[in-house]
């Protein structure tokens, strides 16, 4: 296939080691000072780009009948207009917070630990994740799902909260620290014990993989898709 990546940094250039790999062409790299290129050379694009300028990549994408598949975090509030566009565009779109199969499998992992402890009131939840000092958003895209996911699960708690504790609230704490590449921990806390689960990525090639396997199965399809939908789990 032919690829773009939109945003050519840290998960840019590792999609780029990987893609290659698996025996892609990057027909064409996209960063903050390109504004004129054309996106119709590309089979599919892959948006790893920064918060602000998501929504516009996909955009572009979807209204040049290009598939996109896009991991920039801190966008979500245009997500529900990426789809409408996407829907009314007839094109294919995939977002996801974190394309690695181990942060999704933690995802299902995740959510049913969250639905046992809905009857089991004495515990309480709380979550940390730990990224590097470049991040731009806090708290990260997997730790809003995670909480979202817990959220949908036990009824105990209806909101998440970044650094914040209070009555049916998730509380999210954000550490950033040199070269960590993403760690995820969610906390039952009771008088008597605790029970966490924890991913953590050694480095960036699982998130990377992910998204060029959700870019080789998205050729041919129309719709707006999750990483569910690719790994067909859950
Ligand atoms: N869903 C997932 O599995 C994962 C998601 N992410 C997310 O992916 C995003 C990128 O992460 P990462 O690669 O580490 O970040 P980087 O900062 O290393 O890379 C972002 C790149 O986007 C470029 N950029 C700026 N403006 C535009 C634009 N208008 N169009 C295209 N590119 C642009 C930046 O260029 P310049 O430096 O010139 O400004 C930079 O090269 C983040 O939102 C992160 O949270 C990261 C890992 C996994
Ligand atoms: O910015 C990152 O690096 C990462 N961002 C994603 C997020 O916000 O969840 C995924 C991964 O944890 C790495």
């Amino acid at each position: 296939m032919n690829i773009a990546l939109l945003g050519y940094g840290k998960m840019g250039k590792t999609i780029e080691q990987i893609a290659i790999k698996r025996g892609h062409n990057i027909v064409l790299t996209v960063d903050k000072d390109d504004k004129d290129y054309d996106i119709t050379k590309a089979d599919v694009a892959i948006d790893f780009s920064i918060p602000t300028e998501a929504f516009n990549n996909i955009s572009n994408c979807i209204n040049n009948q290009v598939p996109v598949i896009s991991g920039t975090t801190g966008w979500l509030d245009n997500y529900d207009k990426a789809v409408a566009l996407c829907q009314e565009k007839k094109g294919a779109f995939i977002y996801t917070s974190n394309y690695s199969l181990g942060v999704n499998i933690f995802f299902e992992l995740n959510k049913t630990l969250a639905k046992m402890m809905s009857t089991l009131k004495q515990y309480n939840v709380s979550m940390e994740e730990i990224h590097h000092t470049q991040k731009l958003d806090a708290p990260s895209g997997t730790a809003i799902s995670l909480a979202n996911d817990i959220i949908s699960q036990h009824s105990g708690y209806d909101n998440w909260k970044l650094n914040e504790n209070g009555e049916k609230i998730v509380p999210i704490i954000a550490k950033r620290i040199e070269n960590v590449p993403g760690t995820h921990t969610v906390n039952y806390e009771s008088e008597v014990d605790s029970i966490s689960i924890e991913h953590i990525a050694h480095t960036r090639q699982g998130f990377a993989l992910g998204a060029v396997i959700a870019a080789e199965w998205i050729a041919g399809k129309t719709g707006v898709f999750t990483m569910k939908d690719v790994l067909n789990i859950g």
